[in-house]
């Protein structure tokens, strides 16, 4: 039986994101950048002999059965080749309601995890499929590599992006929602498409931060900080913004200039999501 495997569930940016369009279910189409960061959120896996799903750890504020590690556990069991039960425990690092895709990614670490516990025997390609319906994000972090992504997120089209160090900073308390931000009457949502094999960060936006800002002045003003100092941009439907530095020092320096009320962290861009090669290590 298993006990104590703990796995790595890494948060990401959105280098771009642009909202080309929205689909009559009210979903809107996006071109974006994903690439996963060194900040992680550790879930630890331990099979036990009753046939349940618990989950223990700190997702506070967010009830079991909305916890997007309950809700891919429980897409899987279906799929269950074994009587064993699984106890979850999530120690949570990427703070919620980012941007940074936290659930998401803990939602594709625990169907990537189960699907090898639980003998499930599914493909990539159907794991990205189950992921889709629980988040638009989750399919990118089953993938597991960096990648232009249209759609909500399920065309995903895997790149190279060489590795910057970036300032993660987020004010205080601010949490924004995903739906809140696509709601907004004001969005724009017809940016022209990319192509993406002519995809440069100075030539590309985010059409979800000038909404983000005027209705978060502590976005704006964290934006106008980083700014200050290097390219930045918010991530996702914020709250976190990142400003890139070609060195890690250079990105330790402007974290000691961080204002007040602003949390910060400095991470290294990844190739990979650390999971996959994580699973085979700890499977053998
Ligand atoms: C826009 C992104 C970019 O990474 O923002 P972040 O959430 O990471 O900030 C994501 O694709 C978000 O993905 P995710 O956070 O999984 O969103 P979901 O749970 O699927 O959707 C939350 C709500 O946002 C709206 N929504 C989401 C995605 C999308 N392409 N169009 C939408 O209109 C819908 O109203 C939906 O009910
Ligand atoms: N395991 C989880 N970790 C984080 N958030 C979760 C989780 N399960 C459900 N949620 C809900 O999903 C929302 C979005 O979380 P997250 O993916 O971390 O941020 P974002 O979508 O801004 O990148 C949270 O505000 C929370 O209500």
């Amino acid at each position: 039986m298993i006990q104590n495997l703990v796995v790595q569930s890494p948060a990401k940016i959105n280098w771009f994101l642009h909202i080309t369009g929205q689909r009559e279910n009210g979903y809107h189409e996006l071109q974006t950048l994903f690439q996963f960061i060194s900040l992680y959120d550790e879930l630890s896996f331990t099979q036990t002999l009753e046939n349940t799903i618990e989950l223990t750890g700190d997702t506070a504020g967010v009830s079991k059965t909305n916890n997007l590690i309950y809700k891919a556990a429980e897409k899987l069991i279906p799929y269950k080749k074994t009587e064993l039960g699984i106890q979850i425990h999530c120690n949570k690092q990427i703070p919620m309601g980012g941007g940074l895709g936290g659930g998401s990614s803990n939602a594709a670490t625990c169907l990537l995890v189960l699907n090898k516990l639980w003998n499930c025997g599914l493909a990539q390609t159907q794991l990205m499929e189950i992921g889709v319906s629980l988040g638009a994000d989750v399919p990118v972090f089953v993938n597991g590599q960096t990648a232009f992504a249209e759609g909500i997120g399920e065309f995903l089209y895997d790149t190279k992006q060489s590795t910057q160090y970036l300032l993660i900073a987020l004010p205080e308390n601010c949490h924004i929602s995903t739906q809140d931000i696509f709601g907004e009457e004001n969005l724009c949502r017809n940016t022209a498409k990319i192509d993406f094999e002519q995809y440069q960060f100075a030539k590309t936006h985010n059409d979800c931060q000038p909404i983000a800002t005027s209705r978060f002045p502590l976005v704006a003003k964290t934006l106008d900080w980083l700014l200050e100092y290097a390219p930045s941009r918010m991530t996702g439907t914020g709250a976190c913004s990142f400003a890139v530095f070609s060195s890690k020092n250079e990105a330790l320096k402007v974290q000691k200039t961080a204002p007040i009320g602003i949390q910060t962290w400095v991470v290294e861009t990844l190739q990979q999501s650390p999971v996959l090669k994580n699973l085979n290590l700890l499977l053998k």
